[in-house]
């Protein structure tokens, strides 16, 4: 062995000291050495057969022989070389013994066996190793010959031992019981050393942190961060049998992934389910609110995805005692704001631009979601919810129309309008929402004008944005009408390219549709867009207003290559136009300067209340329109105002109108008004006074206030169950 032999060449008497002390010891156990290196033997079990190797460089045995003195150590030293040479025999010897042994064993397995017990051993006291040794071992296996890999050789001694395997080495029992895992915050220092801190918190147990924690916008996964997810790691007994168990990029067992992507969905079907409640108008606004919550960082964007959440929702199931459950609550619904509902068949070309622009129809934002600065405002969920009842004590739903027309389907109460009560006429439509079905009238049906008044501000500001939708949307059309008389096949010769001629016949567009026939560039100040909405107008860099429209194409064209007009410019990003609508109101342009009546110069909005303080305040009403609609309002009106209020607002209705006038009403049922009837103090005092129930309006209206006669129109099926109500027309 190299060892030995180096040990003689050096000669140095504390090398032989602790050469000799090093063989003397590991004589014994030498051919132990041998046997687990054919067995391959694993290093414990090495140091167990020799022990005093590990310590054999040791600096105390160093130590020790430094204190002689040089007779003892000459007289030492020679006593040693002989003894070296006598062990070194010995060791020959019983290495050749050995190495017979082997050769035998290869032969004949039965030959090698030697029980351990059999064995000199000879231990050093106190050796450090002996606090390590392994004490229990499994299959049998012992201090000798850990893997039992001599009971493979003897089958004897195989059978003897392996009999008293279960007593003495019992194998673990199957359990069901949790098994905890210790998981290193930091997976790559599991052992945090480099904290340099003795805190056994660097270990989480998924069960002692306070259970499964989800945390939003962190990667799964390993990677050095701290928690980075694998504190989430939950393990159970029967998926640790499958051996999946993995930390850091976790893979885990298909069972735990499940369980943990089970964790999402709740929250969104949660929404969606509660959008199915509202088969009626009231529990549609609970839901739609639950579906505005889950997405509240998504406002007026998301309006189109809202409208996927509702079809989604409708297609839910839920249950009755669900439905129950939320019909008390007072929250809004979800809106898709689309007009494409409104303008439904009859005209299908307008209805498929409009949908282009749809994602950016404006809903009221929610009064309580922001404060200065943008920042969320911590509220408690009831404070939340008793701002939410307090906002929408009128009806005054900002998502109105994404509930009553979920899935941008056409709003059913207009195939009930007829054009010849609407066009050249005047009307009022009370309680117009965000204007939706009023600038579909507008628009499709014509009238020379038409006012949208409700109570709501910020309801009237969105239906005052929502007109530039439309407007936006009409002057994409006419520029690309013109667009393609203009593409003349010279000029896509000249410029070669088609995309490059279509660029410049669209600058040469843009620039001419900012300017009047003057050359001087369009502001907004005599826009009618601007007298119709009494919106805010945006002009660019250049005191330009930009033109919706052409700002699209703009963006579409330009930003493909520097534009040539720098008054044409990328500033006004599309996602932000979608998000927040366009940045300006269309200018006033050839096409655009309507004459009265023509839309968009016949459609305006107003906030007011329409109920007057008093009765004696109708004398001074003086009749104005042609047609008044008041759809969906009453119920509102009549919890807040009671019946004296409604009595009023019908009254007021009938000397608003012209003679010959019609009143196109939808009232809601009596049996909608006892979900509402808590919403304060104020509407659950009226409701208990009430004596004038729906259905006694008609009645009311043709014997008290007035109007001559009366048809019923119909109720128009709607998808929303409870949205469908009758509809009434009373003529003055
Ligand atoms: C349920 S929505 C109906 C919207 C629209 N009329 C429709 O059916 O599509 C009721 C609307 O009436 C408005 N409203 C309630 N009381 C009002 C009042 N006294 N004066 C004006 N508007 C009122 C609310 O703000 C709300 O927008």
């Amino acid at each position: 062995m190299s060892a030995d032999e180096d040990t003689v060449k050096t000669g140095s008497p504390q090398a032989s000291s602790a050469s000799s002390l090093h063989l003397s010891d590991c004589t014994g156990g030498y051919s132990r050495i041998s046997v687990m290196v054919e067995g391959t033997a694993t290093t414990p079990d090495f140091a167990a057969a020799c022990p005093v190797l590990g310590t054999a460089a040791s600096p105390k045995h160093t130590s020790t022989t430094d204190t002689l003195t040089h007779s003892e150590k000459t007289e030492q030293r020679t006593r040693s070389n002989e003894n070296n040479i006598n062990r070194r025999n010995t060791f020959h010897h019983s290495k050749q013994q050995q190495q017979t042994k082997l050769a035998k064993r290869r032969n004949t397995a039965n030959s090698n066996f030697k029980h351990p017990t059999y064995g000199k051993r000879r231990r050093r006291a106190n050796s450090e190793s002996d606090s390590v040794l392994p004490t229990n071992f499994l299959l049998g296996g012992n201090i000798f010959d850990p893997l039992n890999l001599n009971s493979l050789l003897d089958e004897d001694v195989n059978r003897a031992l392996n009999a008293e395997t279960p007593k003495s080495s019992p194998l673990p029992a199957k359990s069901r019981d949790p098994v905890e895992i210790l998981i290193p915050r930091d997976i790559t220092d599991p052992l945090n050393l480099n904290s340099g801190l003795a805190d056994s918190s660097f270990l989480v147990s998924p069960w002692k942190s306070g259970g499964r924690k989800r945390h939003r916008n962190r990667h799964h996964g390993g990677g050095g961060g701290s928690g980075s997810g694998i504190s989430t790691t939950q393990v159970n007994l029967s998926e640790i049998g499958k051996g999946e168990v993995k930390t850091g990029n976790s893979t885990l067992p298909p069972g735990m992934l499940a369980s943990c992507s089970a964790l999402d969905p709740p929250k969104e079907s949660d929404c969606f389910s509660s959008i199915t409640e509202g088969s009626h108008e009231q529990s549609a606004n609970n839901s739609a609110y639950s579906s505005v919550s889950c997405k509240e960082e998504v406002t007026s964007v998301s309006m189109e995805d809202s409208t996927l959440s509702i079809s989604g929702g409708l297609n839910q199931p839920t249950s009755r005692r669900k439905r129950r459950r939320n019909s008390g609550k007072m929250e809004p619904p979800v809106t898709h704001s689309t007009p494409i509902g409104m303008l439904g068949s009859r005209d299908r070309s307008f209805a498929t631009g409009v949908q282009k622009h749809s994602q950016s129809f404006h809903a009221p934002r929610s009064g309580s979601k922001t404060g200065p600065g943008g920042r969320q405002q911590q509220h408690t969920q009831s404070q939340v919810k008793e701002q939410q009842k307090k906002k929408f004590q009128y009806g005054n739903y900002n998502k109105y129309y994404g509930y009553r027309n979920p899935g941008a389907s056409e709003d059913p109460r207009i195939r009930l309008l007829r054009p010849e009560w609407f066009e050249g006429k005047d009307v009022l439509d009370l309680g117009c929402n965000s204007g939706h079905l009023t600038l579909y009238i507008a628009k499709m049906l014509r009238p020379a004008r038409i006012l949208g008044l409700d109570i709501d501000n910020s309801l009237v500001h969105a239906a005052r944005k929502n007109i530039r939708h439309y407007l936006s949307e009409l002057q994409t059309q006419e520029a690309r009408r013109v667009m393609q008389e203009k593409k003349s096949p010279k000029q896509e010769e000249r410029n070669g390219d088609g995309d490059e001629s279509h660029m410049g016949i669209e600058k040469k567009h843009n620039k001419d549709e900012n300017r009047n026939e003057n050359g001087k560039p369009v502001t907004g100040e005599s826009g009618p867009a601007e007298a119709v909405n009494d919106n805010d107008c945006h002009t660019d860099e250049t005191g330009t207003q930009r033109q919706d429209s052409k700002a699209e194409e703009m963006e579409q064209e330009d930003c493909k290559s520097p534009p040539a007009d720098h008054s044409v410019s990328c500033s006004f990003p599309v996602s932000l136009r979608i998000s927040r609508g366009p940045i300006a109101a269309p200018p006033l342009t050839e096409t655009f300067t309507t004459r009265p009546g023509e839309f968009p110069s016949n459609v305006s909005f107003i906030k007011a209340n329409y109920v007057l303080e008093n009765d004696s305040l109708l004398l001074t009403q003086r009749p104005e329109y042609d047609l008044i609609l008041c759809l969906s309002v009453t119920k509102w009106v009549h919890l807040n105002w009671g019946d004296s209020g409604l009595k009023r607002l019908f009254k007021r209705v009938y000397r608003h109108l012209r003679p010959g006038g019609k009143f196109i009403l939808e009232p809601q049922p009596w049996e909608s008004y006892v979900r509402r009837k808590k919403l304060t103090d104020n509407i659950n005092r009226n409701y208990h006074s009430i004596c004038l129930k729906p259905d006694q309006f008609s009645s009311y209206l043709t014997t008290e206030v007035g109007f001559t006669s009366f048809e019923y129109l119909g109720s128009p099926k709607c998808s929303v169950r409870g949205f469908q109500r009758p509809v009434y027309l009373f003529h003055k």
